[in-house]
């Protein structure tokens, strides 16, 4: 199977190389910047679970091309448009498309212009470039699920299994990958919010009480829009969530609060912004949800 990832960031750059360093084939699309400190250093994976260097086979838009099997696509949501215009050239009739941004709102744009060609997919993962773009995986967790929107078994995603089968990183094949990326969108938009608003790792954020108490209000009110707008959650998310947050390695921080460290965008229209446009669209008040959006955006209106 022919693999483009489209971007080699942090969670492009490690589960691409992951399928490199295992023998598959894999090609990046990359913007010219990040092409030529890859042509320059290789692709660097820095990581508990290893080191690795590659040279990666690259390749820019509008470059001639055949169409691949499948394309991943890695980078963040404010770059979906233009991606989604960038692999066109890259995708045919039987492309699968496996999108591992967080959040549920770029589903919509892809399945218009991909249709049944659209899988699910998500990852966990705590992965940043440095200033040389190496990517740094800074905890252990190194999964990835992905499975077909309506939980079949389809001979294309068991030729995708076997693809992935074998490479330094879970990869997951799921039946229920829409409640799964459902629950990562809670799970993530509680997380991001909480640590950008305490600007904090989660470690704090779950034992000072007066955070752990905001983040409880925070998981209610995302998991009560969630169940107004009919999403697929499973009862007790809020609880679980918690769980989820309170067995995490206290210093482990969301790839937001990592972004706002380094002065760059951020993804909360994506995630915190949607979902409070569907919970006003529903009547639900949802004042920590905004809260956390709010500080966020005002953090980016100052960067601008
Ligand atoms: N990092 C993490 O720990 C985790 C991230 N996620 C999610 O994964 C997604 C990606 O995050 P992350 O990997 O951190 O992001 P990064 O910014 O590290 O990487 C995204 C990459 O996409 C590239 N890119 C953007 N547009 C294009 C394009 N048109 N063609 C080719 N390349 C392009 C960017 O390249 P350029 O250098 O040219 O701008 C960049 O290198 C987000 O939705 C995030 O929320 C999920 C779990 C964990
Ligand atoms: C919380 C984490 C690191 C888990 O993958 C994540 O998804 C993110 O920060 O974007």
């Amino acid at each position: 199977m022919n693999i483009l990832i489209a971007g080699a960031g942090g969670i492009g750059g490690y589960f691409g190389g992951r399928l490199m360093e295992k023998g598959q084939e894999v090609t990046f699309l990359v913007r010219d910047k990040r092409k030529h400190q890859l042509e320059k250093t290789g692709l660097v994976i820095e990581s508990p679970h290893g080191n690795y260097t590659g040279k990666p086979s690259l390749i820019t838009k509008n470059e001639p091309t055949q169409p691949f099997d499948a394309i991943v696509i890695t980078t963040k949501a404010y770059h979906l448009e233009e991606v989604i215009k960038d692999i066109q050239p890259f995708a045919d009739e039987s492309t699968l498309i496996l999108p591992l941004l967080n959040g549920i709102a770029h589903m919509d744009p892809l399945i218009e212009t991909f249709g049944d060609n659209v899988i699910g997919g998500l990852c966990f993962i705590e992965t940043t470039l440095n200033e040389e773009g190496h990517v740094i995986q800074t905890s252990p967790i190194h999964d990835l699920v992905y499975g077909e929107r309506d939980g079949s078994q389809s001979e294309r995603i068991s030729a995708l299994k076997d693809a992935f089968e074998g490479a330094n990183a879970n990869f997951t094949l799921s039946e229920k990958i829409m409640q799964d990326m459902w629950h990562k969108y809670s799970f993530i938009t509680a997380m991001s919010g909480i640590t950008t608003l305490m600007r904090s790792p989660v470690g704090p954020t779950v034992h000072i009480p007066a955070a752990k108490h905001t983040l409880e209000r925070l998981l209610n009110e995302i998991s009560a829009v969630m169940k107004a707008i009919d999403a697929p959650i499973a009862d007790g998310l809020p609880e679980m969530q918690m769980a989820k947050m309170q067995e995490m390695k206290e210093e482990m921080k969301s790839s937001m609060l990592r972004d706002m460290e380094k002065g760059l965008e951020t993804e909360t229209s994506h995630l915190q912004g949607w979902l409070l446009e569907k919970g006003a669209e529903k009547g639900i008040d949802t004042p920590i949800l905004e809260a956390a959006f709010a500080h966020v955006k005002i953090y980016e209106s100052l960067q601008s």
